[in-house]
């Protein structure tokens, strides 16, 4: 990006402006678990409740004056991401609506593993959101000498404090993404995170940068929380060289799926050449189940009209360029909300949260 014609954090329209100091605002900051609060232990890392709030009263960024008092409200058990399903994301969804009008942002310390999934599925749950939440975590514990977690957090908590963002962003290594754009690309690299296609919204360089161009529009709607995705039962079918028609049926064989994701190839495409296979998509969406087409690739569009047979001719809608993480998320959210399955099919195409389409 082009530094001379982005705006600067002081001078971006997200910028608080109400001649409040950073030291004046408060932070929400739901802490369900992940690496970043772990304890080394002979059996490895491990978490242990109160160990990361202790951790960071001993580094002196946390309290600094250009830093929001916060308040921490640490889960009970704190969790591996890898534990999580949707029923913790709504866990984290009731928990931001709870404490919504008491601070100015909030953030999800989570692990990095499923990170992505739940960023995507915030970014639905909280409908009319107009603050930020940000969602952050670590490779490395905090209480290791050298880190990574320090900067995340004190990034994501000055983000959460000093801009307006109406956004579920997710803050990792410097820089701030739409969090319904984001996968997870490396389990080794620092910079483990990645929004495909979609450019930061913000950069941490010597200053900030703000992508305002980017931002989505603050809501005119009340926030609410309306959706409960506990018990909603979505499949997700990775495609692959040799994959059976009978390994897919059985995989949508239970009456109470309501919606699968074909994880396909590069532009949405598949093995529509072997009759079982596509039978078994065919009868899955001749039963209601609501099937989306999205692509296996980090930067990719489906295209179903690309050539001539498709998996369209199965009854699947194109995810077009949204990550596996945000079509799973928005595809429960849209069952949860109890749509019609037209409905669904829908607006599974069509942008909601900016989770989808070019800029
Ligand atoms: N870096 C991490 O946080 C990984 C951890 N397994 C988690 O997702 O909770």
């Amino acid at each position: 990006f082009d530094p001379i014609v982005l705006p600067d954090g002081p001078y971006s329209k997200f910028r608080r402006n109400d001649g409040l100091k950073t030291s004046d605002r408060s932070i929400y900051i739901a802490y369900t678990g992940g690496t970043i609060g772990m304890k080394k232990t002979d059996d490895g890392y491990v978490p242990e409740p109160g160990y990361l709030e202790e951790v960071m009263s001993n580094i002196p960024n946390f309290s600094a004056d250009d830093m929001p008092s916060y308040t921490i409200n640490e889960y009970d058990p704190l969790l591996d991401s890898s534990q999580m399903n949707p029923s913790n994301w709504m866990q984290i969804a009731y928990d931001i609506f709870n404490v919504y009008h008491d601070y100015d942002g909030f953030v999800v310390i989570h692990g990095t593993d499923t990170m992505a999934f739940t960023a995507s599925a915030l970014s639905f749950l909280l409908e009319n959101l107009d603050k930020p939440v940000v969602v952050t975590g670590s490779q490395i514990p905090l209480a290791e000498t050298f880190n990574d977690g320090v900067f995340n957090l004190l990034g994501a908590m000055q983000l959460a404090a000093d801009y307006s963002i109406p956004e579920v962003m997710l803050y990792f290594d410097h820089h701030a993404m739409r969090g319904n754009r984001t996968q997870k690309l490396s389990a080794w690299d620092l910079d483990a995170f990645d929004s495909g296609f979609f450019p930061n919204l913000v950069t941490q360089c010597v200053t900030t940068v703000v992508r305002d161009d980017l931002i989505l529009d603050p809501p005119t709607g009340t926030f609410a929380v309306t959706a409960d995705v506990s018990d909603i039962n979505v499949v997700l079918i990775h495609l692959y060289p040799g994959i059976s028609g009978d390994f897919v049926e059985r995989a949508l064989d239970d009456s109470t799926i309501e919606g699968a994701v074909i994880l396909a190839y590069g532009t949405g495409n598949g093995p529509v050449g072997d009759d079982d296979f596509m039978s078994a998509l065919t009868d899955a969406n001749s039963r209601g189940v609501v099937l989306v087409d999205a692509t296996q690739t980090h930067q990719g569009l489906v295209n179903l009209d690309e050539y001539g047979a498709s998996l369209k001719d199965a009854g699947c809608v194109s995810a077009k360029d949204m990550t596996a993480e945000a079509a799973l998320a928005k595809l429960i959210y849209l069952l949860a909300k109890g749509y019609s399955i037209d409905y669904v099919k829908d607006m599974i195409p069509q942008n909601m949260m900016g989770e989808l389409g070019s800029v």
